[in-house]
């Protein structure tokens, strides 16, 4: 059954939104406020259904080509219909529109979002997974089904040369394929598996490459990491550590929080869910004591190593749940940069014990954030401001610096 609806927003998620004849709302990827869309529900609930768009019944203005042939299949990119600067209107919005209506803070004090240079080949890294014939793939959108991929315009160039001449034999447990871009056009091949075969692969130039089991690496060629460079900083980044995807868009946010952050020799520093120090690296120098805190045991290596030459700074192994209630520091700033689930309640409960006077947090997901600062609000924190900034063009996801002050 198909229905006709008239698009009036953007949710967060890559979905349009708007409401069905008999006041349900009707969520729908890859439409445009303004649009009349005919969709089929493949989901209906009492109060609302997701829709398939079937045909556009009338298009919007502002509509554009997408680049890629593979536009409203994969699950990558759900913008390219969208000007890149209405892609930044509508996620300035979505963040806006989150803290009012989930952290119920009326008219926040959401600054312009911050563009990124590029809009397409932005990524130094790119995530694969192979589809049933051993092609590599991405997921379809709002499903795990893999589809294969000819082509894709968000890693950048060299990576585009090098992926299509991966040639993998497929093997039962290898879950995701993972290749990184460094310093001097290094590759890393990271194959991630749930067993203990290892898989094999040919290529025809020089690559570095790890298998990263359920309980052991392995260096199948190579190194097992490469180095990154934000704002000329070299980062030592290993295979299975995290590192921000849009280099550029990185060094912005370090920039932005190093104007922000009130940093003394006289500051303790907490920087919590740290990774390999992207920030600790650029503010440790700056602050009397810098305190580390991440789970990831690759990262934690990396961490020592990008930080080896300070000797002002403590690094934490564990979960900020567990680690936090447990500290025995006074922080005067400090900083989370947590996954999408945003904070647990321990580690926030944690953070508004320790009481430090500023809070920056570094969020990649929008409604977790919202949901975290109306905790913190309830808790005597003020959100002083809140700034989007795009490391995702032509995908829904939004990246936010909030930064909050204690107000007792
Ligand atoms: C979004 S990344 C940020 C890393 C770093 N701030 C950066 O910008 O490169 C989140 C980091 O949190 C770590 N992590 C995930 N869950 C954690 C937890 N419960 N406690 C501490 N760290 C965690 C991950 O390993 C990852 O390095």
């Amino acid at each position: 059954m198909t229905q006709e609806v008239e698009i009036t927003g953007m949710v967060y998620g890559g979905d349009g939104f708007g409401r069905l004849a008999d006041g349900r709302a009707a969520f729908v990827p890859f439409v445009l406020p303004g649009e009349r869309a005919e969709i089929e529900f493949v989901e209906e609930k009492r109060g609302h259904v997701r829709g398939r768009l079937v045909k556009l019944v009338r298009p919007a203005a502002m509509r554009i080509q997408p680049r890629c042939p593979h536009f409203g299949v994969c699950g990558g990119c759900h913008y390219q219909h969208i000007p890149y600067a209405g892609q930044l209107t509508f996620k300035e919005t979505i963040v806006r529109e989150q803290l009012a209506r989930i952290a119920g803070i009326q008219d926040p004090p959401v600054r312009p979002i911050i563009p990124s240079p590029l809009e397409w080949n932005y990524r130094n890294s790119v995530q694969f997974h192979l589809d049933p014939q051993g092609k590599l793939g991405y997921q379809a959108a709002g499903s795990h089904r893999v589809v294969a991929i000819r082509e894709c315009h968000l890693p950048e160039e060299t990576l585009n040369q090098a992926w299509p001449l991966l040639d993998l034999e497929p093997l039962p447990g290898l879950e995701r394929i993972d290749l990184r871009l460094g310093a001097g056009d290094d590759l890393l091949l990271a194959l991630e598996g749930n067993g203990e075969a290892m898989p094999e692969f040919s290529v025809d130039f020089p690559l570095s490459a790890v298998y990263l089991g359920p309980d052991r690496s392995m260096v199948l060629a190579g190194d097992d990491g490469l180095v990154i460079e934000v704002l000329d900083k070299p980062f030592r980044v290993t295979a299975g550590s995290f590192f921000q995807v849009n280099t550029q868009q990185a060094g912005a946010m370090v920039k932005h929080l190093l104007e922000r952050l009130p940093l003394t020799q006289d500051t303790t520093l907490l920087d919590v869910y740290c990774g390999v120090g992207l920030f600790s690296a650029f503010m440790a120098p700056l602050v009397g004591r810098c305190v580390g805190v991440e789970l990831s045991e690759s990262a934690c290596n990396d961490y020592a190593a990008n930080l080896d030459d300070r000797d002002n700074v403590e690094l934490y192994v564990g979960a900020a749940e567990i680690v936090l209630p447990a500290l025995d520091v006074k922080p005067d700033v400090v900083l989370v940069d947590p996954p999408r689930a945003g904070l647990e309640r321990a580690a926030l409960d944690a953070i508004m014990a320790l009481a430090p006077q500023i809070l920056a947090y570094v969020s990649c997901d929008p409604a977790t954030l919202a949901r975290d600062i109306k905790r913190l609000t309830a808790g005597g924190y003020q959100l002083v401001e809140a700034t989007p900034f795009d490391l995702f063009p032509q995908t829904y996801h939004i990246e936010t610096i909030a930064l909050m002050k204690w107000n007792g």
